[in-house]
């Protein structure tokens, strides 16, 4: 089957050009098929976030190719939407809920509207937030304002969802509700999913596979299948013996270059 999102070795260099240039990464080459769900993981500052960004036409590339559905991408492509970790700045404090999870469909004629504002009442019915419609975002909780966030997501109907660190800012138990609340979503709305995160545990609870980014200089050093059943549970999943083998080998791979801990 043919990538939905291709990555051709992809190279970034900031500064490029300047005596302080920073090679942030390169040659990472990565197919991610339609309604895959693909996890990177990396060390902090390896350049995951700048990945994601360059394949959400967000920032370009030093070298190398994007492509969505076999075309290059040079900008942000329709289809394609990015979910930031801090909740808070994406969304629009004056805005109410519902008009925050309307706000990708504002271009739409007139006469769609009411028919478009039950649809994203919908959105936010799938993601637990029934009736919360006119309540403002500073007057939800951290996890019920990244739910609204997810339903602004389902809004644009996305081809592709790539989701930078978007639990990282909640509490634990919220983050494996909002874990749960993404797989079901993508099961139901069969959308890639690309998510970047440093917790390997999360990468390998959610994804299909899981591609791992070295310490500098960052290259792409392997891409591991999970092989996991789904649906996927908290508490079964994570007691499998596949889940503890692939965490293990992954907290190695990240955590090799660290001297061990002195007794
Ligand atoms: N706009 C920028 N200009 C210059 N350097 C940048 C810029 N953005 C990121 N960098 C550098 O590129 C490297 C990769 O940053 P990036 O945020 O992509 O890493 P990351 O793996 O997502 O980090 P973390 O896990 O800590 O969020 C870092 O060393 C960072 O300082």
């Amino acid at each position: 089957m043919s990538a939905r999102l291709r990555l051709s070795n992809v190279r970034k260099v900031y500064g490029e050009g300047s005596p302080d240039a920073y090679l942030a990464f390169d040659s990472i080459s990565l197919d991610v098929a339609p309604s895959e769900f693909v996890a990177v993981v990396g060390p902090s500052g390896c350049g995951k976030s700048t990945l994601l960004r360059i394949a959400a036409g967000l920032a370009p590339a030093s070298a190398g190719e994007v492509e969505l559905d076999g075309r290059s991408v040079s900008g942000p492509p329709p289809g394609v939407v990015y979910l930031f970790q801090q909740y808070a700045k994406s969304l629009f404090p004056w805005r109410t809920v519902i008009d925050n999870v309307m706000f990708p469909l504002e271009a739409a004629p007139r006469s769609e509207r009411r028919s478009l504002r039950e649809r994203c009442s919908e959105y936010l019915k799938q993601v637990g937030l029934a009736g919360f419609e006119n309540k403002y975002p500073w007057q939800l909780s951290g996890g019920m304002q990244q739910r609204v966030a997810i339903a602004r997501a389902l809004a644009a109907e996305p081809r592709v969802l790539l989701l930078d660190e978007p639990f990282s800012a909640v509490d634990a138990l919220t983050r494996m509700e909002l874990q749960s609340l993404v797989l079901d979503l993508w099961r139901e709305n069969r959308f890639t999913a690309v998510l970047v995160t440093h917790d390997v545990e999360e990468a390998v609870f959610l994804a299909d596979r899981v591609a791992v980014l070295s310490h500098r200089p960052t290259t792409l050093s392997e891409v591991i299948e999970v092989g996991l059943p789904r649906p996927r549970d908290h508490i079964a999943t994570r007691e499998d013996k596949r889940f503890l083998e692939l965490r293990h080998h992954l907290m190695e791979a990240l955590l090799g270059r660290l001297a061990p801990v002195a007794a």
